[in-house]
């Protein structure tokens, strides 16, 4: 059964989740993607054949769109690559994301590390 998967990374995460991603194509192919505006874009670029449903760009709302998702039962899990480095314009977003992530326990990870023991509990296989 595909899975709807939610897939953000901040700006200088992109790359590695870009290459996460690719690592794990064929785990990712076989569910329903979801991204922010711009992390999509970046995916699409190293994966042109995913299917990515696009919400708005994270400083835009993208944020909240996903965590709409997770309070209405519509999110299974989420690779979310957050840059710890850096602070973002809209931090409170980010933190209601990760409130919305804790309240529903959606299976997440947070960094490649993290990523690869999600897809390897068998919760992608499906
Ligand atoms: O800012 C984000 C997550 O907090 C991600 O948004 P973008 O994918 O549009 O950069």
């Amino acid at each position: 059964m595909p899975l709807t998967i939610g897939m953000i990374a901040h700006d200088r995460k992109k790359p590695e989740l870009a290459q996460w991603a690719s690592d794990h194509a064929g785990l990712i192919m076989r569910h329903r993607i979801v991204a922010t505006a711009t992390t999509g874009s970046v995916l699409k670029q190293s994966m042109p054949d995913l299917e990515i449903r696009l919400v708005k760009s994270g400083p835009l709302g993208g944020d909240q769109q996903i965590g709409a998702m997770i309070a209405q039962g519509e999110l299974d899990a989420l690779f979310f690559f957050p840059d710890p480095l850096q602070a973002q314009p809209h931090d409170v977003d980010v933190k209601a994301l990760l409130r919305l992530v804790l309240v529903y326990d959606i299976p997440a990870a947070f960094s490649p590390r993290t990523a690869t023991a999600l897809a390897q509990s068998g919760l992608l296989k499906g």
